[in-house]
């Protein structure tokens, strides 16, 4: 069946394979505008991705390409609740700033079905990872910690999985490998949130800053500006990810290579959204055309061979055995620690005490009372539905399809609590009926640290969509004010209006008894005092 004079049963092989294609995750970051966009779309070969401002009119995607999971926003924070991927310009809310979407498209890099080579490539199960809104905002704060909270959560999705006892065969790593910060082509080195926001990043994944929209500069303003980058760079020890090699393990080719790539670091792009006849991608000026593909305008060659060829491994295996082992290390030892805390404190009268203490949720001692009780001893946990501090919305008596998003997901959150309590409950048997000490505290460690960290994140999410709830109720709040006001000004005007055409019909009435208007100026508000005014002077005469 295997035969391969059998296309349909080549297909099938294929099609096992890209199951175990090699997952790969990359971040576009840095301030809107810089053409991260673009740049997802040049390094797909695919227009797959709109612009925030404007639209492609030429959806194409390259044959090698499969889209797996379409554009989904996957985090966001923003003063009034709507991610800014999601809501357009609208003059007048442009006081409020946009805060931060973040956005995931999945797609598969398979083999090109033209390609007639017998070359064998692995499919590339790529994430990409997009944001938004960087840089728009008063105080960018909000971005960097959305994003680091971003980073942090994947490491944790699989710190809870190493740790837990039944893996999940389908697990799958949502790590970020590499990071491609776009810095905006100022010629003036880098800002205070470019050094900030790399830094932050730099602790979960491998950074590379990216020279966009490098069209701007002459060859000489292009080379001045990558060495104060790199002046920038060391000057603020932001830890990038250096093109080094080692003389005593690696080829003498990987050498000379490594050596080239870090002497042309920062990688400076040229992109375009636009091809030409022949398929290649151009960007047009008034004075001509130019190839963004020209290794002498554009690195982007370069930069793909790096991030899809020669560094590709590197970038997994600095992510797994670097950064994520750091941060398990320092994860797990506070977590021990926290938990050794909580014994000492509560020792052998921990139950008699529990009920007094309210420790802030979430802790281990609050995960031991769970366990043993059902209930956290915390009185800001938010995990149980039944302690939920209740917000006037969640606990309006609106119907299901009345609720805003923020409150489905609040549900939806609220469900998942439920759920996780629950299999702690079906789980705790087991922690109590084991007599060995050591095992019994391995095996505690190893059940309670998922429960911990997904707690944790569910906790943050919980807090933030309640943060988000209260802004939009606060702001709503300023709308109708506002409206009342503007409704009470309205009301006044009007009331004067009323009081000046009284006072205005008096004084006619007043004047219609010397002089008598012609019967063409009557007005008809006054007919019926007037005519009535007539009506008497006729009588007199
Ligand atoms: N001159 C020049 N313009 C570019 C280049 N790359 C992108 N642009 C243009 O820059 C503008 C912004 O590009 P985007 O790709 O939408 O930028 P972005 O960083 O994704 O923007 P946000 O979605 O707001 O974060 C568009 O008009 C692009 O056509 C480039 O290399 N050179």
């Amino acid at each position: 069946m295997d035969s391969p004079s059998q296309p349909p049963a080549n297909l099938f092989r294929r099609k096992k394979e890209n199951k175990r294609g090699i997952t790969y995750t990359m971040l576009l970051c840095g301030p809107s505008g810089t053409g991260k966009t673009t740049f997802a779309n040049n390094l797909l070969e695919s227009n797959l991705f709109p612009h925030r401002y404007g639209h492609l009119d030429n959806y194409e995607i390259s044959p090698r390409i499969r889209v797996s999971s379409p554009t989904k926003v996957v985090s966001f924070n923003s003063k009034n609740g709507i991610p800014s991927y999601m809501s357009g310009f609208d003059a007048a809310r442009a006081e409020l700033e946009p805060g931060i979407t973040i956005t995931s498209t999945s797609v598969e890099i398979g083999r090109d079905p033209t390609d007639v080579s017998d070359e064998e490539e692995e499919n590339i199960l790529f994430n990409l990872i997009n944001t938004h809104g960087i840089g728009e905002n008063l105080d960018d704060s909000l971005c960097f910690d959305e994003i680091t909270l971003y980073l942090e959560q994947q490491f944790d999705i699989v710190l809870a999985e190493e740790t837990r006892i039944r893996r999940n065969p389908r697990f799958e790593d949502t790590r970020v490998h590499v990071a491609l910060y776009f810095v905006e082509p100022t010629g003036h080195g880098l800002r205070e949130l470019d050094v900030q926001l790399m830094k932050k990043i730099s602790r979960y994944t491998n950074v590379l800053p990216i020279i966009s929209r490098a069209d701007s500069f002459t060859k000489e303003e292009l080379s001045i500006f990558r060495k104060t980058i790199n002046e920038d760079i060391q000057r603020f020890h932001i830890p990038v990810f250096k093109f080094e090699a080692d003389p005593d393990e690696d080829d003498l080719e990987t050498i000379e290579e490594n050596q080239s790539l870090s002497n042309i670091q920062p990688f400076a792009v040229v992109c375009s959204d636009l091809k030409d006849k022949n398929g290649n991608y151009i960007r047009k000026y008034t004075w001509g055309d130019i190839l963004i593909n020209d290794p002498n305008i554009s690195d982007l060659n370069i930069l793909k061979n790096v991030l899809f060829g020669s560094h590709l491994q590197e970038f997994k295996d600095t992510t797994q055995n670097l950064l994520y082992e750091n941060y398990r290390a320092e994860k797990l030892s506070s977590v021990s620690d926290s938990r050794n805390a909580s014994q000492d404190l509560h020792g052998s009268n921990e139950s008699e005490e529990s009920d007094k203490r309210h420790s802030a949720a979430p802790s281990l001692s609050n995960f031991a009372s769970l366990v043993n009780t059902g209930h956290f001893k915390s009185s800001q946990s938010l995990a149980l539905s039944s302690d939920l501090p209740a917000t006037p919305e969640l606990n309006s008596n609106k119907t299901e399809t009345e609720d805003s998003p923020i409150r489905q997901i609040s549900r939806s959150i609220k469900n998942e609590n439920e759920e996780i309590i629950r299999s702690i409950k079906q789980e705790s048997p087991r922690i109590q009926s084991n007599s060995n000490p050591d095992r019994t505290k391995l095996r505690s460690i190893s059940e309670t640290v998922p429960y911990v960290l997904r707690h944790e994140r569910i906790i943050a999410r919980q807090q933030k969509l309640e943060k988000l709830e209260a802004q939009s109720a606060k702001e709503l709040q300023i709308r109708i004010a506002e409206l009342e006001k503007k409704a009470h000004d309205l009301k006044l005007k009007e009331k004067l209006l009323r009081q000046r055409h009284l006072d205005q019909s008096s004084s006619s009435l007043a004047s219609n008894t010397t002089v008598s208007r012609p019967q063409s100026q009557i007005k008809k508000e006054d007919t019926y005092t007037d005519l009535a005014s007539i009506a008497s002077n006729k009588n007199k005469v």
